[in-house]
């Protein structure tokens, strides 16, 4: 069974505090993407797994053994699995590569043995493998609160396109938590996003653009900062950092720009990817 892993970008991410057990309370808006990585689940004599990119450790810490392990304890699982992954979603990129990944194996294993759980209960399980999992379980435009794991989905009636744009260097998640300045930070309302979303407002919508883990992540690397202030200035209609970065995405409804934008980073080197919403 093949299963299409679909990359996310936030589109509002507010942290709201810290919270005692270190983990942060967020506020965001997520969408999945066309850009997805191919994840093949079959039934096997015992559990394997294979990968098309080298360098990518497959043990415990990769979130496709994490979530086999999970379905098997928690669902009294005996039959064994290989699991293929293709991978084309960059890694520390803040596109949640290896949480849809994560997400697709659930969903392939829950599909193979006809398990009938519901999705509410499949994402609500699938936090333990990662706080943005519970996310690529739905699938779908959502407003997503507490460290990830309370997932609300949304319709969205405006159509546009999207460039993703990321410089080599990633950022680690972890690190960019640790350096949030509460006391200068940005503080998005994911609320004006959902509704220029749910009421097609595009201008509001580009206008209400946030996420407040820009300013740990320009601190990190500089490159996005200056990646996101040269999209605007060829003409993007919005232009923010996803996630933990580092990709930048900019937005618009004019092709001509996004195809000239896609031509300029391609050939300096960078990841660079045309993309649009799913749902
Ligand atoms: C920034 C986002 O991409 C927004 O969608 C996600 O919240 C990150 O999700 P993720 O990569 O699945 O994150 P995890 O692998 O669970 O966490 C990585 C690290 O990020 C920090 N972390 C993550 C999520 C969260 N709500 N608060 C945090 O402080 C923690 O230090 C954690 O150890
Ligand atoms: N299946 C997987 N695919 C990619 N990376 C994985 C996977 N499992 C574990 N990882 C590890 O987790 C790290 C973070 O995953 P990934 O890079 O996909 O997330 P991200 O881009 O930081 O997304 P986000 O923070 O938005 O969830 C990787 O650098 C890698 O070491």
């Amino acid at each position: 069974m093949k299963i299409e892993a679909h990359a996310k970008v936030n589109l509002s991410l507010n942290v709201v505090r810290k919270r005692d057990d270190g983990y942060h309370e967020l506020e965001m808006i997520m969408v999945p993407l066309t850009l997805h990585d191919d994840v093949t689940v079959e039934l096997s004599e015992q559990d394997s797994y294979s990968c098309n990119i080298e360098g990518l450790a497959i043990d415990e810490s990769n979130t496709v053994v994490k979530a086999v392990k999970l379905m098997k304890d928690t669902y009294g699982i005996k039959e064994h699995f290989h699991v293929h992954m293709e991978k084309h979603i960059p890694m520390q990129a803040g596109l949640a590569g290896g949480s849809a990944d994560g997400a697709a194996v659930m969903k392939g294993i829950h599909a193979l043995l006809d398990l009938k759980v519901p999705i509410s209960e499949l994402s609500m399980l699938s936090k333990q493998v990662g706080a943005d999992v519970p996310f690529c379980v739905y699938d779908t435009p959502a407003v997503v609160k507490g460290i990830g794991e309370d997932v609300t989905p949304i319709n969205c009636q405006l159509d546009f396109e999207i460039l993703l744009v990321k410089p080599q260097e990633g950022v680690p998640t972890g690190k960019a938590f640790s350096m949030i300045d509460f006391q200068t930070c940005e503080h998005p309302d994911y609320r004006k996003v959902q509704h220029a979303m749910e009421t097609g407002d595009y201008k509001a919508f580009c206008e209400s653009l946030g996420n407040t883990l820009e300013q740990p992540a320009f601190q990190i690397v500089p490159l996005i900062k200056d990646i996101k202030q040269e999209l605007l200035g060829m003409g993007f209609d919005g232009v923010l950092m996803s996630g933990s970065g580092s990709t930048v995405f900019a937005i618009s409804k004019n092709h001509a720009l996004i195809e000239e934008a896609y031509h300029k980073y391609d050939k300096e080197g960078y990841f660079v990817y045309k993309t649009k919403i799913i749902g």
